[in-house]
């Protein structure tokens, strides 16, 4: 097993590990320009093909049989370095035998190397996982020999099975597996809360896969779901309860469930779970423990607020451990994702989002993210093949959402935050955030949805610089965000131009007897070469009959992008308006979108119609000092105030001082109550 430097609640963050991860980006970056930062320290998962294998052996490789590494495993860890050293002898006389065979550089991570039982090592193998993930791997031991812990790593790299793994091995090899209850009836020994019943149901499925392996079963308690099927279950008894903190407390209330004899509860989540207005139901849930010394505390997110390390410290013991694999890096988001910010007017949205999604989703799903519950419902009505997913969607019909979502029955879903955290869902490829959210955290929660378990993705946030600003969320989440302008039909076309090229190739040679001499006749007679007339054919065949050019500042359709300079600074929009009604007649001046002043305070870039295009340029000659162009690339707006916006202002979290007050009851309106099982959104 691999020997790590932890000490008792302090911060660990491999540093070694940081500046081999920069090298082999560095590496990557000159084949494509993602990052890799977790595809450094870990292998692939599920891929089948040659390409993807060898994929996953240079990434195992990379990271775990650098020399750093190495020296430290030996010198930390005597008789690990004894094991790797004969194991590569092996490997060496393997080679001696048989040439041709790549030897797999023994990695520090495999399986293999950690106290897990064969059944669940089976169950990892069957489900492609050979080598457990940092989180996981760092966490292993410590929570195996029994000590609380505080877990932070990036979105989409593992979090669940880092306290999976090694729940399972503690009921039924180790320290707990003495005290724990069996046979019929039997009270749980593990709780796990969520703050949202997909995901809630979605840890539930990994414990039923690895749990059942191990012979322990599980159940899940949400809101919106009957009553009696949970009841039952939990008369039965069983070994691990998952659930949402409103149901599991409706549920101590009614006499259901005994958690006196809890061995591990687990706060998945737990900065949204408490932010949502749980935490006095978590304190009722995790109080219900008779001894607290006999069970184990684990908190685990990406994010993890300073308010929430605060509170954890009255949940978990004073000597738990943090293993927190983001620490003090600049970036917090997802490092295999590509962070792009795109300005757009709300008008815009919907006609824009299918030409993102034909340009960046490669194909794979997309979610969209909506701050309201009535937008993610019109959002999805007027997309086509997209479904919604809120709050007020019965518990039935979110279920069935995401599980066509999941099965591809349809590749768009348009929900709120209800999606934002933790949902491992297969090849989304891309996000879509229709404004900025209110906080870096759920920006760093939804642009995870993609970019998981070593994968790529796309997350695009959507903004319109006069009403929000992109800076503050660059500035705490570490994001470098890429600057660009709606698609247009050149990008559109190139990307949808292999698929249609391929639609056409599909074409049975059957037809073609068929449809030759109306071909013959289009050629001879339409006027158009040969070329333009297959151009047309493939456009058709992807659904495109026309593809309307948008402003590059609003997104509109039929608009044109046009920048305002006087030789002089513009300070303000209305400064601006009052110099073009000098020549431009005030109908026309009228119909001007999303006027705002360049970053550099020398211009104004706003957008006309199309067709009122010559009259806004023909007009500037009448204007000494005026000069006004089409704009060709965006430049740098100046963004609306943070101080003026007001919604990111407020005084922080407010969990501070008084008993968690603050945000619950502000932010969400009508605290607890109102929240109960994830209804905000
Ligand atoms: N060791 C592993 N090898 C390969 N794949 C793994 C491994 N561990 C987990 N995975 C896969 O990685 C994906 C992401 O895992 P998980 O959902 O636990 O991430 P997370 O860190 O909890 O993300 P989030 O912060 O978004 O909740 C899942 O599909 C999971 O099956």
């Amino acid at each position: 097993m691999p020997s790590l430097p932890i000490s008792n609640d302090a911060v660990f963050t491999s540093d070694k590990k940081l500046k081999k991860e920069k090298k082999t980006k560095k590496n990557d970056a000159d084949n494509d320009n993602e990052n890799h930062s977790l595809n450094d320290a870990v292998s692939v998962k599920k891929s089948s093909s040659k390409e993807s294998k060898k994929k996953r052996k240079k990434l195992s490789s990379s990271d775990e049989e650098g020399d750093d590494d190495e020296d430290e495993k030996k010198s930390e860890n005597g008789d690990e370095g004894l094991k790797s050293k004969k194991k590569s002898k092996k490997a060496k006389l393997d080679m001696e035998e048989e040439e041709e065979v790549e030897v797999e550089p023994e990695n520090p991570n495999a399986v293999s190397n950690f106290k897990i039982s064969e059944p669940l090592k089976a169950k990892l193998k069957e489900n492609g996982i050979e080598a457990l993930f940092p989180i996981q791997a760092t966490t292993f031991k410590i929570i195996l020999d029994g000590s609380d812990l505080v877990g932070r790593a990036r979105t989409g790299q593992g979090k669940t099975l880092a306290f999976v793994l090694p729940i399972l091995e503690s009921l039924t090899n180790g320290m707990a597996k003495a005290s724990r209850k069996v046979g019929y009836g039997r009270t749980p020994s593990v709780i796990v809360l969520l703050p949202t019943r997909e995901l809630a149901k979605q840890v539930n499925a990994d414990f039923e896969v690895y749990g059942g392996a191990m012979g322990l079963s599980s159940c899940c308690l949400y809101g919106g779901a009957p009553y009696q099927a949970q009841e039952i279950k939990l008369r039965r008894g069983v070994d691990i309860v998952i659930g949402t903190p409103g149901r599991i407390k409706d549920h101590i209330e009614r006499g259901n469930i005994d958690l006196s004899l809890l061995r591990f509860r687990v706060l998945d989540e737990a900065d949204e779970m408490l932010r949502m207005g749980f935490v006095e139901d978590v304190e009722l849930i995790l109080g219900k423990v008779e001894d607290v010394n006999k069970v184990q505390t684990l908190l685990f997110s990406a994010t993890l607020p300073v308010w929430v390390k605060q509170i954890s410290t009255r949940f978990l013991k004073h000597d738990k451990k943090t293993i927190d694999l983001v620490g003090n890096e600049k970036m917090k988001a997802s490092n295999n994702v590509r962070h792009i910010v795109l300005p757009c007017n709300s008008s815009a949205r919907s006609q824009l989002i299918p030409d993102i999604i034909r340009c960046y989703s490669s194909g794979g799903r997309t979610i969209i993210f909506t701050e309201k519950k009535e937008s993610a419902s019109e959002l999805a009505g007027v997309l086509p093949g997209a479904r919604p997913l809120h709050g007020d969607i019965q518990q039935s019909q979110r279920e069935i959402t995401l599980s066509g979502f999941r099965s591809g029955k349809f590749l768009t879903l348009v929900a709120t935050n209800v999606a934002a955290r933790g949902l491992d869902i297969n090849d989304v490829q891309l996000i879509i955030q229709c404004e900025p959210p209110r906080d870096v955290e759920a920006y760093i929660h939804r642009s995870g949805r993609t970019g998981r378990a070593g994968n790529t993705g796309v997350a695009v946030m959507l903004y319109d610089p006069r009403k929000s600003s992109v800076s503050r969320i660059e500035r705490e989440s570490g994001v470098k965000f890429e600057h660009i302008s709606a698609p247009q039909p050149d990008d559109i076309a190139k990307a949808v131009g292999g698929e249609a090229a391929e639609k056409i190739l599909q074409v049975s040679d059957s037809v073609v007897p068929a449809f030759k001499s109306a071909a013959e006749g289009l050629l001879n007679n339409s006027g158009l070469s040969a070329v333009e007339l297959l151009a047309k054919a493939l456009a058709k065949s992807v659904g495109f009959t026309e593809i309307k050019k948008r402003s590059l500042l609003t997104s509109m359709e039929n608009y044109v992008t046009l920048q305002l300079e006087i030789g002089k600074p513009m300070f303000t929009p209305s400064f601006a308006f009052g110099v073009l009604r000098r020549f431009v007649p005030e109908e026309k001046v009228n119909e001007v979108q999303g006027l705002t002043i360049t970053a550099d305070g020398n211009g104004a870039v706003f957008d006309v119609p199309a067709k009122h295009l010559d009259a806004f340029l023909t007009g500037q000659k009448n204007a000494g000092n005026v000069s006004l162009e089409v704009v060709k690339a965006l430049p740098r707006l100046q963004e609306r105030e943070e101080s003026k916006m007001g919604r990111f202002g407020g005084g922080g979290r407010g969990f501070g001082g008084s008993r968690f007050g603050g945000r619950g009851g502000s932010r969400f309106g009508g605290g607890r109550g109102g929240n109960r099982g994830g209804r905000r959104w």
